[in-house]
């Protein structure tokens, strides 16, 4: 039985969390460069917690250039065994409303100017991400979010866009046709990497804004984001506050095998693997090489 690690990196409007006995903040160092701020350690009910504010504190970070990569290592490196993504979107439905919560349950990747893979020449892996968030980890926060009094919705696919441009309202509307439900840009890759580094991963998204698709609601305005994004924090930290409960310290081998995505995956043949990638790969893939 391996011990529990509560990893939370927040999105916008989210740059901290309270309530952690034996808080310090930490600076972390990975082979993958700096992640995006020290991260916030400390327990909850007994449950080891990180906390890890993806732009930054100040809000440092751009979509773009957020390292998702370091972000991922340093926080495998802590030990964290579950990671919950805590993001402002846009929504495309007219019944998840700015102020809703929504477990998302998978994505479309419309991101071309990113990192996406701890791997590479000289060590090659191919994951699956057919099902690229952890059910009994989305179940937990969707418990912890009811709990909390939040209006939270269950399983929906988040749009990842570059950004940092809003989408126009063509592409608003050609997102909502293919069945997306919510938008943002920043889950991917975070989702692919928490997979590599065999981290259960859940995506809260907190509902901000209709997009630009909404005849009522006209283009989408950070102005209004922001007026809903202090409201959505409070929220997510009340959510965040009943998971320690709800997950408990003793963790047993994940029922998805999200622990064990490696399992099969490596391709290179190990007289071939390149011993340069193989020590930056120490913490994320270290089981399976
Ligand atoms: C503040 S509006 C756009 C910004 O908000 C979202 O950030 P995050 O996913 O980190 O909560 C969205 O992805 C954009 O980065
Ligand atoms: N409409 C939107 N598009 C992309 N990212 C967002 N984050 C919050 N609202 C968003």
């Amino acid at each position: 039985m391996t011990q529990t690690m509560i990893a939370v990196i927040g999105g916008s409007g989210l740059y901290d969390i309270d309530g952690l006995e034996d808080a310090r903040w930490q600076a972390v160092d990975t082979p993958w460069g700096a992640p995006s701020d020290d991260i916030l350690t400390g327990t909850l009910e007994g449950v080891a917690m990180a906390f890890l504010p993806r732009h930054g504190r100040g809000h440092v970070h751009s979509p773009s250039t957020v390292p998702y990569r370091a972000n991922i290592d340093a926080l495998k490196r802590l030990g964290a065994t579950d990671v919950i993504s805590v993001s402002a979107c846009g929504s495309f439905r007219e019944e998840m409303a700015p102020g809703h919560f929504l477990i998302v349950d998978d994505f479309i990747d419309r991101t071309f100017a990113r990192e996406k893979s701890f791997f590479g020449t000289g060590c090659v892996a191919h994951v699956s991400v057919a099902h690229p968030t952890c059910p009994r980890l989305g179940d937990a926060c969707f418990t912890a979010a009811e709990a909390a009094g939040i209006t939270i919705h269950k399983g929906g696919t988040y749009l990842a866009m570059e950004g940092p441009q809003f989408s126009s309202m063509a592409e608003s509307k050609l997102y909502r046709s293919w069945g997306c439900d919510v938008i943002g840009m920043t889950n991917m890759p975070e989702a692919k990497l928490a997979r590599e580094a065999e981290l259960c991963y859940a995506s809260v998204a907190m509902i901000t804004d209709y997009d630009s698709w909404h005849p009522d609601h006209g283009a989408v305005d950070i102005n209004e984001i922001i007026k809903v994004l202090t409201g959505n924090a409070d929220k997510g930290r009340e959510m965040v506050r009943r998971l320690p409960a709800l997950l408990g310290a003793d963790r047993a081998p994940c029922p998805h095998h999200c622990d064990r995505a490696l399992e099969y995956a490596v391709m290179t043949a190990p007289e071939k693997r390149d011993p340069a990638l193989l020590a930056k790969l120490d913490a994320v893939a270290g089981r399976v090489l």
